[in-house]
């Protein structure tokens, strides 16, 4: 009989998961699968556990928690060197990389759609020694998706992101970066970066025009606007981007290998999660280096 392992993290979200467990396994089970589940016990315990998942041979790793759980699982498959597919159930505050995947909304829902037999065979980023699947960045705005409060975020979701945000614009930092693509160096004063692989970041960004397994990642640079007017044109435009830009105060461009330096250490943020302070960020674009299971549709091989 086929093998679903899943993994579950309660505090994640409001905990809608909860109520939900009966459901989900009763699907998983009346799709042929012999069903182990198991609620994360602390930070890391689902890389720990997808990692032995994937040793043991499990045929699929279904998981249900926010973009943190995500990610950790994601780690274990990696760290295990083997390929088996993940199904995801988002059921945290704001499930930023869900939208990318086309996951159905609800649990029930997103579970059937996961057992429907397609495979999405998707890019992966490293950050130094860190994956992640769809965001790293540096800076204003995307430090508030860690810094917020548990509690705070899993009461109010995205409106606890936007309030916190509004809180620091007036304590804005810049940071004097270099940062090296494709044989091209860009070096300025930058108060937010970011690396994406996805269609919103935060809840709050939204991105269009990209392809979540085309080993190249959208890079997105702010330098340190000049007075209070160039900051409010910022933010609207990040709040918005409908397309590539490249104004004066906002660079974008595509690139697969990204290196970041400067002679102060830099707070990172990995999948909305705590990615360090460090001097010197290499992001590289492992190209179709994870699968999902979803929906029917599966990507086409080799793209
Ligand atoms: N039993 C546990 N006790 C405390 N923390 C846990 C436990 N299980 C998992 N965690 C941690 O909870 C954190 C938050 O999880 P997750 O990101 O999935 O939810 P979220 O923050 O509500 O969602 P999102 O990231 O989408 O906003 C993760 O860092 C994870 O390691």
């Amino acid at each position: 009989m086929k093998r679903i392992y899943f993994i579950y993290n309660l505090k994640s979200g409001k905990g809608t998961i909860r109520s939900k467990l009966g459901d989900v396994i009763d699907l998983c089970t009346k799709a042929g699968y012999e069903v182990t589940a198991r609620s994360t016990q602390s930070r890391m315990d689902a890389c720990t556990v997808a990692e032995y998942a994937c040793l043991q041979n499990y045929d699929m790793i279904a998981c249900s928690g926010g973009d943190g759980t995500l990610n950790e699982v994601v780690h274990g498959v990696m760290n295990s060197g083997m390929s088996v597919p993940i199904g995801y159930i988002p059921s945290g505050s704001t499930n930023d990389f869900s939208r990318g995947l086309g996951i159905p909304r609800g649990i029930v829902n997103a579970a059937g759609w996961m057992l429907q037999g397609g495979r999405y065979v998707c890019d992966v980023g490293q950050f130094n020694d860190k994956y992640f699947m769809y965001v790293a960045a540096f800076g204003a705005l995307v430090s508030v998706t860690y810094e917020t409060p548990q509690q705070t975020k899993n009461v109010l979701g995205h409106a606890a992101y936007i309030l916190n945000g509004i809180t620091r614009l007036n304590t804005i930092r810049s940071y004097h970066m270099r940062v090296e693509y494709d044989g091209k160096c860009i070096e300025d004063d930058f108060i937010f970066g970011m690396v994406t692989n996805s269609a919103s970041v935060a809840g709050m960004i939204s991105l269009e025009n990209f392809l979540l397994d085309d080993g190249v990642y959208e890079v997105t640079l702010v330098k340190t606007p000049r007075n209070p007017l160039d900051l409010h044109k910022i933010v609207n435009s990040l709040l918005n981007i409908k397309e590539d830009l490249d104004t004066r105060q906002i660079k974008c461009f595509r690139a697969s290998r990204i290196r970041f330096t400067s002679a102060e250490p830099v707070p990172w943020t990995v999948d909305g999660e705590c990615g360090g302070d460090v001097t010197q960020a290499e992001v590289i674009n492992l190209k179709r280096a994870v699968t999902f299971a979803v929906g029917q549709q599966s990507n086409p091989e080799g793209t």
